[in-house]
């Protein structure tokens, strides 16, 4: 019926089911993975290669509810990130949030076991190899996605209030708003570029193996209110009537695979 989703979060569409429709799902690069911090290597390929990235501070953004979340859409063209892992310049495409029930859980990634309660995701492509995003996301080192995890603090996060402020006009999948705010990256980034690396997937169907994960050691902070917010989306549209409680968006992470036989490297104690 419309309302089965062909993947989603829940027991009969969530993450274990999800290799039957999207066989890279089972791949042995997949992403996340628990960050097992005894495993990382910190050789000298990445000594003092920070990571390096420059994004507008006014632009015209879109947020919408992709019926997983919400999701900005950025118009990526002065902004670029290098240094650390890449090798060349990469440019964002999108930054979107993953977060679950209750504030114990929500990390896609996890560290020696432990979670976060969200992870916020930013999306870049590699801009001077490929000719666009759907084509470098075919590539092994097409995307390059920055993973900063979320805990939960008494302050709100300021940054995160002006996208915040825009999710009661996305309640419903397929809404979104368009928006320009001057909107400071550099804080919603954590103030240590102290980083781990490694070679992983996109976390959602189809699971392409296309991406250099990039996960910053410190977390920022958000509010228990903020991440309410988040839980209050719907990931079912307008016109599907359904009861005022059911289809919220409460969980959207998916739990960590294998690291199998992948190198993890860090930069920065
Ligand atoms: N969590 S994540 O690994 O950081 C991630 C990164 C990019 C994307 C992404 O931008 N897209 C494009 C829109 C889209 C819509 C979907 O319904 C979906 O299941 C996946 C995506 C992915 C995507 C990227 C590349 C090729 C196909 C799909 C999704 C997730
Ligand atoms: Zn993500």
């Amino acid at each position: 019926n419309t309302m089965s989703l062909d993947w989603g979060y829940t027991d009969d569409n969530g993450p274990s089911t999800w290799a039957e429709k999207y066989p890279l799902a089972a791949g042995a690069r997949q992403s996340p993975v628990d960050i097992d911090t005894s495993k990382a290597t910190s050789d000298n390929s990445l000594v003092d290669r920070e990571i390096d990235w420059s994004y507008p501070s006014n632009c015209s953004y879109r947020i919408v509810n992709t019926g997983y979340g919400w999701r900005v859409d950025t118009y990526g063209d002065d902004t670029a990130l290098s240094g650390g892992p890449l090798s060349e310049v990469y440019k964002l495409e999108q930054f979107h949030c993953h977060w679950g029930a209750t504030n114990d859980e929500g990390s896609e990634h996890t560290v020696d076991g432990k979670s976060y309660a969200a992870e916020l995701h930013l999306v870049h492509w590699n801009s001077e190899k490929y000719s666009s995003f759907k084509e470098a996301a075919s590539q092994p080192d097409g995307l390059a996605v920055l993973g900063v995890f979320m805990e939960i603090g008494n302050a709100d996060n300021a940054e995160l209030e002006k996208i915040i402020s825009l999710i009661p006009k996305i309640i419903h999948k397929g809404q979104d708003s368009q928006a320009s705010f001057d909107l400071d990256f550099g804080s919603l980034l954590p103030e240590s570029k102290h980083y781990w690396t490694y070679l992983g997937s996109l976390t959602t169907p189809p699971c392409n193996e296309c991406v250099i994960w990039t996960v910053f050691k410190e977390p920022i902070t958000i509010s228990e209110r903020q991440l309410e917010v988040f839980r209050s989306l719907k990931s079912v549209g307008e016109e599907d009537a359904i009861e005022p409680e059911e289809g919220k968006l409460v969980k959207n992470y998916r739990p960590p695979l294998p690291l199998g036989n992948r190198v993890l490297r860090e930069c920065g104690p």
